[in-house]
């Protein structure tokens, strides 16, 4: 067990392997936008990195969604580039282009990172973990989570969002060494990063690959599938029972490979994992978790029931946690995931 760890919370009984129904639900991103006390809350924030690093505020921001739909977990409220910012580079979020950062542009930057700063710098993040342990439902379970190193390195390198990656992908094909010195840097920050989390409070965690989906797959088991085998590791190192969430987002049939090698207790799967193959080669092995498409959600009735439906018949039976394939829209309307939680608790 984990500190604190109460075995008795669906999620986590979902991810120890049991088949849980009706299934355990939380959504990604489920603090966010399209809720207005959101909207309220990051308004008297400011700044978005700001909003991470309060406490009070984070605690809040967590805590809404929990409230208006009772999801059996709640997610830490931070962003996977806080972790660059505790590594010293210069983060910063700008409305309407998204995350920005100081590009990091040779191995030279690379050296001037500080891994030995991070616990300090991002000690608001295990405040905030230390109260929302106290201020849950007894029922509700609390994630941590992390980016993956090779999308975390990406925005590191590209200094914002990307359309394909051409600068990173660019660097780990012309000098593999010196990018492999940044994704091993990344390793063991990201390690370290979740263990003090869970020290601080946190169940489960999950690392998000958001952008897994772009390498050859020599390549996906070079920077992809090898760092989240050895960021597993070394947390079931210390803590044997602590359940790990993979999300190696566009993986396609390299899926299967995480799943058998990577150590996780759970895959996050998108929106394109196939339900019946899903159900077959991955089910079998790992507790799977999704993959509602966010437009469905969108849009609602009828698709939302049909869609919903695929995926409670497939995965029935095994264990199954109810998620989307990617982050809740900002315009999805609260009453569609009302109506999401009718369909699911009535399942
Ligand atoms: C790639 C990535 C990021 N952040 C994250 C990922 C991986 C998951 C994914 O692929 O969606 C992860 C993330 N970001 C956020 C959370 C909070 C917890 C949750 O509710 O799930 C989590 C788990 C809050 C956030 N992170 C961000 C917001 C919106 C900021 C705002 O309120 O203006 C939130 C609620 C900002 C952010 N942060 C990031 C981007 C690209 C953006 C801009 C996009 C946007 O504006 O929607 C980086």
């Amino acid at each position: 067990m984990v500190p604190g760890q109460s075995a008795d919370k669906r999620f986590l009984r979902a991810l120890g392997g049991e088949a849980v129904w009706p299934p355990p639900v939380w959504l990604m991103r489920q603090a966010g936008r399209y809720l207005p006390e959101y909207r309220k809350t990051r308004a008297e924030a400011g700044d978005f990195l700001d909003l991470c690093l309060t406490p009070e505020l984070a605690v809040e921001v967590t805590l809404q969604p929990i409230r208006r739909f009772g999801f059996d977990a709640a997610i830490l409220f931070s962003d996977i580039l806080v972790v660059p910012h505790g590594l010293g580079q210069k983060v910063w979020f700008e409305e309407g282009t998204g995350p920005r950062l100081e590009p990091l542009d040779s191995p030279a930057a690379i050296g001037r990172l500080e891994p030995s700063a991070l616990r300090e710098r991002l000690a608001p993040v295990f405040e905030t973990l230390r109260r929302l342990r106290s201020s849950l439902p007894a029922e509700t379970a609390l994630i941590g989570f992390a980016g993956a190193p090779w999308t975390v390195a990406s925005y590191m390198i590209e200094g914002g969002s990307s359309r394909d990656f051409q600068k990173g992908r660019s660097w780990a094909y012309g000098d593999p060494a010196g990018f492999q010195g940044l994704i091993d840097l990344l390793v063991e920050a990201t390690s370290d990063y979740l263990l003090a989390q869970v020290e601080a409070g946190a169940e489960a965690v999950q690392l998000f690959d958001s952008w897994a989906g772009v390498w050859p797959d020599d390549q996906f088991r070079r920077w992809c599938l090898e760092p989240a085998t050895r960021i597993v590791a070394t947390l079931k190192r210390s803590h044997p029972d602590l359940p790990v969430i993979l999300f190696p987002r566009g993986a396609g049939a390299l899926y299967r490979d995480v799943a058998e090698r990577a150590g996780a207790d759970a895959l996050s799967l998108d929106t394109t994992v196939p339900l019946d193959w899903a159900r077959a080669e991955l089910q079998s092995r790992v507790c799977v978790q999704g993959n509602l498409d966010p437009v469905a959600l969108i849009v609602g009735e009828p698709a939302l029931e049909r869609q919903a439906g695929r995926i409670l018949e497939a995965f029935r039976g095994g264990p199954f946690v109810f998620n989307l394939g990617h982050g809740i829209d900002k315009s999805t309307p609260p009453a569609h995931v009302e109506r999401l939680m009718t369909l699911l608790r009535g399942a």
